[in-house]
């Protein structure tokens, strides 16, 4: 158990600390200003945060380390306040003296014993008539405020007599004054200064104690509040109370009065104006100290950094408690003043008396470092167990009058004061990493790349469409263009090349009449030399002609094969361009697929944390169900014990609720994300993983799931591939859970579990995996179907070698499953199913059975008991089972073991056996 207050820390060795009489006088020395073993203690040491940098076993407490238990050694300190003479004092004493001399500059403070004698007293501080407000709750309480804020428990109580002052000291809200503002105003006004209003929270609960009975101020029918104390850390909790979220001064200045007027109104209900009850005020601040804040708020893009800097924030915990004592009058003052009075007041009077008694004997308990302190005394001291000389750093107030009527209260409550100063504390920093805001944080932060990612695919996609669209047109405009052009050049080319014809067709014809006339004159004039070279000049000029229009034409041509030209380069451009944005879309498309990998990057992180938060609730439940069950270890009769645990049905409220958010949290993982996980590379991260997935299998629902998912292939792939024996354990012991139903158990034959169990087995050292194993097998071993395949592939072989380990868990499962196995083979011989001596004679069972028949662990002993009766039912089995002794112990079975039904199982079938019959007349045995 953890190092708690009352409950547990005792104190160093101190000289000075000798006997409950010994006080702080100074007639015996003692340094109240410094701890004696750690010197740097005083409230000054402390820094600004209220941690202290080097203290000799402290935490470290800037880096904080979660789970260190060590704690910071530190005095309870104690202030002494004087209040004014009231008005009727100043009346009733104008006579007498103060009964005390304050004398603050030395820290002492006298009380008359008589005229001419006092008794010295040393105080951490000495508060006279005049200390203001402000300077009691900078000395008194402000050290320990910000010790909260740094992540450790803090106590502020005020004890001493009816009417001088606590209240006063603690609970002024000040409205009118402010400088009247007392302690529990000026607390929470320093915790909001140092707390940020984003990341951090503070809420509070206000009580009252009052006659055992604890009643919420914040709503008085809630007056039946129990208290919780974690077996483990020793916190003490109050789950029944209203516990409310502030986020402002005002809204906490008017919870504070909401809850004086109820408190109040039950003194006035009880015709007193005094407070006869405890109030307690509970400050609960979580402060986030460090994190992921910067990685994650850097939205540069650039997640796989967000990956790498994965850091769950610290969460400091402080709590604040403020104890407001009912007055502290002496019993025997009390019985006397209300002597006749009703009963009732008398009670109250004792109760208020016992929980102060049983706070002085804590405080003595602590003071003399007595072994036993009585924390259960009562409800106060079970309240404050964790607030007061234990894990927290404590100051008390003592408030005094001056009166010298009551001389005789006011030395009491002096020498309550002085044995406070006693007591040790031994801080602890409440730190935890806190995996639930970091998972939300990344799934925050994962929508919001996955929106990015969006985002910039849309875009992408939009830009690739723009692109292409362009080059699209571009191509087809040029192509257009091309056609177009060829179209007019063609068109141009066929107009020319008829005009060009039909030219030399118009000469030709008018070439064929000139000939034919001239043909006419040459024939009447006889002289047709001169009028052949006249036809032949003309002949030369039209050819001389063609030949232009030809060299025209030519120039035509390439003038429109350089256009063709031209336009085929435009074309090629186009291509160019189209193939640059068809790169440029590749490129795009790669930072997709980058983002994507990031993405499945993140969405891995997650389910692994997820899948932490599933082992942490798991855990959580399963410690809850312990609880519920008185912390008794039952031993179940299947498998692993811890994991039936899970399957039991009766679970409470709470365990519902757990069980619902674990429900929740499965679902939003998903199984598959965590199926996927038993694959990491990172060994712990497969650690984890099996091991949710092995309390997932505890669970009777989520075993068909599995199985579909493709759990059980891979939990059987774990066995076989992995190296670590956690991971054989744990996988084991999920597949024993999944083994618990037949149609499982043939699933796991036909992928060779039998093999991959027995491997495991062999190579085993922790007796623990050999049970989870052994339990495996021991399923396997109840279902009819399977029997010859399991014998077959080494299964009863297995569970034998498994023997060697002698650990009675690992036998109590071996033992089980021969007796699941023995009850098949019977009954199927019954059934005439089966013939042949038994597998289990053949595979060599019957040496260890009768060796173990009488097995001093009675959970073993049954199984084989059971074992040894169903192999006597087959006949065959008979002669092996003389031969090797079994008979002599189903003999004593059947006269002496201590279940009934088996005794008379055994008669039954020694009785029913003709060649045991023969054998116990021959040996002259009675049956
Ligand atoms: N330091 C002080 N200066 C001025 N007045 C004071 C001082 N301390 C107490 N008083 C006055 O004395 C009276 C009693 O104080 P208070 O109610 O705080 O006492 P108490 O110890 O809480 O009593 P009870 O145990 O009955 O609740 C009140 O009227 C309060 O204003």
């Amino acid at each position: 158990m953890a190092a708690t207050g009352f409950g547990n820390y005792r104190n160093g060795t101190q000289s000075s600390r000798t006997s409950l009489g010994s006080s702080n006088k100074v007639d015996k020395p003692l340094s109240v200003y410094s701890n004696p073993k750690n010197p740097s203690l005083k409230s000054k040491s402390l820094n600004s945060s209220g941690l202290r940098k080097s203290a000799p076993g402290s935490l470290g407490a800037a880096t904080g380390a979660a789970k260190d238990d060590a704690g910071v050694p530190g005095r309870v300190r104690v202030a002494v306040r004087l209040r004014p003479r009231n008005a009727e004092e100043m009346v009733a004493d104008a006579d007498f003296a103060d009964c005390v001399e304050l004398q603050p500059e030395l820290k002492r403070l006298k009380l008359r014993k008589n005229n001419w004698d006092s008794d010295t007293y040393e105080f951490d501080e000495v508060l006279t008539e005049f200390a203001s407000q402000k300077r009691v709750y900078e000395v008194v309480a402000k050290p320990v405020v910000e010790s909260v804020l740094g992540g450790y428990n803090g106590t502020v109580m005020a004890y001493g007599q009816t009417g001088t002052g606590k209240t006063y000291t603690l609970g002024r809200l000040g409205e009118e004054d402010t400088a009247a503002r007392g302690i529990m105003v000026r607390a929470m006004e320093d915790i909001f200064a140092g707390v940020s209003q984003g990341t951090d929270s503070v809420s509070v609960s206000y009580l009252q104690l009052y006659m055992e009975t604890i009643q919420d101020l914040f709503d008085p029918t809630n007056d039946n509040i129990s208290i919780v104390e974690d077996p483990k850390t020793g916190d003490v909790s109050l789950p029944g109370a209203s516990l409310v979220d502030i986020r402002d001064q005002q809204s906490f200045v008017e919870l504070l009065r909401l809850g004086e007027a109820h408190r109040f109104a039950a003194n006035t209900k009880l015709n007193t104006e005094s407070s006869r009850s405890h109030a307690i005020l509970m400050v609960y601040v979580k402060r986030s100290v460090n994190g992921i804040d910067s990685a994650l708020s850097t939205d540069n893009g650039d997640s796989s950094q967000v990956v790498k800097s994965l850091k769950p924030p610290v969460v400091r915990k402080g709590k604040l408690v403020v104890v407001d004592l009912a007055g502290s009058e002496r019993i025997d003052k009390s019985v006397h003043y209300l002597a006749g009075s009703e009963g009732h007041m008398l009670e109250e009077a004792k109760s208020i008396n016992l929980s102060l008694s049983a706070l002085g004997k804590c405080i003595n308990a602590l003071a003399e470092n007595s072994p036993h302190v009585p924390v259960r005394d009562s409800k106060l001291t079970r309240l404050l167990r964790d607030s007061f000389g234990g894990t927290a750093r404590t100051s008390l107030v003592i408030t005094i009058g001056p009166s010298p009527r009551h001389r005789g209260e006011t030395a009491s409550t002096i020498m309550f004061g002085q044995r406070a100063m006693k007591v040790e504390n031994m801080l602890k920093l409440k730190e935890e990493f806190d995996y639930k805001s970091l998972a939300r944080r990344l799934d925050i932060q994962l929508d919001k790349v996955i929106a990015e990612h969006e985002r910039q695919q849309k875009s992408f996609e939009k830009e690739i469409e723009r692109i292409t669209r362009e080059a699209q047109n571009q191509i087809s405009e040029v192509e257009r263009k091309y056609a177009d052009a060829l179209e007019k050049e063609r068109v141009k080319y066929h107009e020319e090349c008829m005009e060009s014809i039909k030219k030399l067709e118009e000469k030709w014809m008018k070439n064929q009449q000139k000939h034919a006339i001239d043909g006419n004159k040459v024939g009447l004039k006889g002289d047709g030399s001169d009028v052949t070279s006249k036809g032949e000049v003309a002949a030369v000029k039209e050819v001389a002609e063609l030949k232009k229009l030809l060299q025209k034409e030519a120039l035509l041509m390439k003038a429109a094969q350089e256009e063709v030209d031209n336009l085929k380069s435009q074309l090629a451009q186009s291509k160019k361009l189209e193939a640059t944005a068809n790169s440029e879309i590749l490129k795009l498309r790669k930072m997709l697929e980058d983002e994507a990998c990031q993405k499945q990057k993140l969405e891995g992180e997650i389910a692994m944390l997820q899948s932490r938060l599933l082992q942490i609730s798991f855990d959580t439940d399963e410690t809850r169900k312990r609880l519920d069950k008185g912390g008794s270890e039952k031993i179940l009769s299947g498998l692993d014990s811890q994991m039936s645990q899970l399957r039991q049905p009766q679970l409470n409220a709470a365990g519902n609720g757990e069980k619902a958010s674990i429900a929740k949290l499965f679902e939003q993982v998903g199984l598959h994300k965590i199926l996927s996980l038993l694959e990491a590379e990172d060994a712990d991260v497969r650690i984890h993983a099996v091991k949710v997935v092995a309390n997932l299998a505890a669970e009777e629902t989520n075993q068909e799931k599995i199985v579909e998912a493709g759990g059980l292939t891979s939990l059987l792939t774990l066995l076989k591939s992995s190296g670590d024996e956690t991971i054989h354990r744990v996988a084991a012991g999920a597949i024993a859970n999944l083994a618990m139903n037949e149609k499982n158990q043939e699933l796991i034959m036909a992928q060779g579990g039998i093999r991959f169990l027995s491997m495991t087995a062999a190579n085993a050292e922790d007796p623990q995996t050999l049970r989870m194993v052994a339990g495996a097998i021991a399923n396997l071993c109840g279902n009819d179907k399977l029997q010859t395949k399991l014998r077959g592939e080494g299964g009863i072989k297995a569970l034998l070698g498994m023997v060697k380990s002698r650990h009675p868990d690992v036998l109590a499962q071996v033992a089980r499953g021969i007796a699941n196995f023995a009850k098949c083979e019977s009954r199927a011989s019954t059934q005439g199913s089966k013939n042949g001596r038994s597998l289990l004679i053949e595979d060599g069972a019957l040496p260890w059975i009768v060796q173990n028949a009488n097995n001093e662990t009675s959970q073993i002993r049954r199984h084989i008991e059971l074992a040894l009766c169903h192999l006597a039912q087959h006949e065959l089995n008979a002669r092996d089972m003389i031969s090797g002794g079994a008979l002599w112990e189903l003999v004593r079975i059947s006269r002496d073991c201590s279940r009934e039904d088996i005794r008379t199982l055994a008669n039954r079938t020694l009785a029913s056996s003709s060649i045991f019959q023969a054998e116990l007349r021959r040996l002259r045995i009675e049956h």
